[in-house]
């Protein structure tokens, strides 16, 4: 049973057992327009100002048998994420999403720390460098794509949003496997049609046990995964010969990562390193946690920028005086203040993630509210980066000059803006993610100039990320 214990206000609202008021809120949910920035869009999507306005801080449903606790208050969000031992991760228990969702995302308390601490030097700031020119290369390759396709004219109409997912597909692959990048690319084009067929796996009619009827699909998701994994293997057993050769490159994300878990089996605890098993869980991780995000941060700052043509100048304006016109290089995408206000800002009205969930294993205290085992809780990361009582009445314009003084500034400490989510689970690849996507905006405003496209339609729908439901069709001008 659940209590309410000393909460003020009218922001808590409960639904528990009013079937007829769920009913309605979810229909509502459903058939509202969604409207961000004042284009009301075509397509239906629930995270909406308006079913924000109308549920308060704290709301619950039913979701089958669990309640589940939806909390827009940032000091609840900020008790959640930072303990992480007592609000868990939701394990992944249908078996179709496992072939997609494992290792370090998967994990929770002591596997995870393991996993944690011994995938942590694949992303320190000083490994990083090392991508920058992979980077680099994987944007020059687009750029030289979309100039092809002017055909001898100043401008030309694009719809950049699939090439900006080729764009972070191939920086993951040149990253996390080097020189065995042409191999890479092929896991990653595989994990992509896997990504494909369990979603439509899951969307279809489900029979229990239907996953051992050798259908068409069913089997040629298990033919992915063999060949998923039997790659990486393969990858993995020449890197390791390799490097006992003395000729091993281990600046890529595998390398790091074997040499970590080397370091970590030599200091000699049992069962302290990764198995080959794990290793190749994590390597398939990074694609689907690295790839979509970062492409759904690069599209929404292209349209906002081609929205706001003023903020696309300064940046362009920044560019021009770090790197006049050079190669951008590491230091000088850390210099970038404009550019990263704007996207600070992006991440603000359009976050990549749109919720984080967890759930209780033990019955728990939360905000006052004492919630029972088997509670699940979703943090609306959308709707607190759109509350006006924390960002004010203009909440729903662009303004990046809100981060001017940087993001600890504006939200005192608070977790009022959480776009890598926070605590000790806060996303491993932030920094990387940063530095791809400053290496590819400085690269496109060094190239050309952009306007939205007449036929450009404003429909961000929260799929895994927040993608933009009918393309973003923009008009590029060379300069
Ligand atoms: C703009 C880009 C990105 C965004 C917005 C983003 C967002 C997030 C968020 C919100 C979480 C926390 C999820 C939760 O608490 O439930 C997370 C976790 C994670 N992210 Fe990212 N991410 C991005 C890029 C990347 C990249 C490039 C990689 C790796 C190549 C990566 C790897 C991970 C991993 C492994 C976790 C799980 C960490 C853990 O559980 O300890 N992310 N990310």
């Amino acid at each position: 049973m659940l209590r309410k214990q000393g909460l003020k206000g009218s922001s808590y609202r409960f639904l528990f057992g009013d079937l007829k008021e769920m009913v309605k809120m979810l229909k509502e949910a459903k058939s509202k327009p969604m409207n961000l920035n004042n284009n009301i869009v075509s397509r239906v999507v629930p995270f909406d100002q308006k079913s924000f306005n109308d549920y308060g801080k704290v709301w619950f449903t039913w979701l089958g048998p669990k309640p589940m606790v939806h909390i827009t208050e940032p000091a609840m969000i900020k008790e959640v994420l930072v303990n992480n031992y007592q609000f868990q991760k939701i394990r992944v228990g249908n078996p179709l999403v496992r072939l997609l969702v494992t290792g370090l995302a998967d994990a929770e308390t002591d596997r995870w720390a393991k996993h944690r601490k011994i995938i942590n030097p694949a992303f320190h700031v000083e490994k990083l460098k090392h991508m920058v020119p992979a980077f680099y290369t994987c944007c020059a390759e687009m750029i030289n794509k979309w100039k092809e396709m002017f055909g001898g004219e100043k401008s030309c109409e694009l719809n950049i949003w699939p090439y900006l997912q080729t764009l972070t597909s191939d920086v993951i692959s040149r990253t996390a496997f080097g020189s065995s990048f042409e191999e890479g690319k092929r896991i990653f084009e595989l994990q992509r049609e896997q990504g494909e067929l369990v979603l439509e796996a899951i969307r279809s009619f489900y029979i229990p046990g239907s996953r051992f009827i050798p259908t068409k699909r069913n089997k040629r998701m298990k033919e992915i995964d063999k060949e998923v994994k039997d790659s990486i293997r393969s990858i993995i057993s020449r890197r390791i010969i390799a490097t006992k050769a003395g000729e091993g490159n281990n600046e890529d994300l595998l390398g790091i990562l074997l040499d970590s878990n080397y370091k970590t089996i030599k200091q000699g605890h049992n069962h302290s390193g990764l198995s080959i098993d794990e290793v190749i869980e994590e390597c398939k991780l990074f694609y689907l946690a690295g790839q979509e995000t970062t492409s759904s941060l690069l599209v929404w700052t292209m349209v906002l920028l081609a929205q706001h043509t003023n903020w696309q100048d300064q940046a362009r304006d920044e560019v021009s005086l770090v790197f006049r016109g050079e190669t951008p290089n590491t230091d000088g995408l850390n210099r970038l203040k404009i550019v990263n206000m704007i996207f600070n800002e992006v991440f603000r009205l359009y976050p990549s993630v749109v919720t984080l969930l967890r759930m209780i294993h033990h019955e728990s205290t939360l905000g006052g509210i004492t919630l029972p085992a088997g509670c699940l809780l979703q943090l609306h990361t959308m709707l607190v980066h759109h509350d006006p009582d924390i960002w004010g009445d203009d909440v729903k314009e662009f303004k990046p000059e809100r981060f001017s003084e940087g993001v600890l500034k504006v939200t005192k400490g608070h977790a009022s803006y959480v776009p890598f989510g926070g605590g000790p689970r806060i996303c491993i690849g932030q920094n990387f993610a940063m530095l791809e996507a400053k290496m590819a905006l400085a690269m496109i405003l060094q190239h050309f100039r952009f306007d939205l496209s007449p036929s450009y339609s404003h429909a961000p729908e929260p799929a895994i990320t927040l993608q933009p439901q009918f393309g973003a069709h923009l008009i590029l001008h060379k300069l």
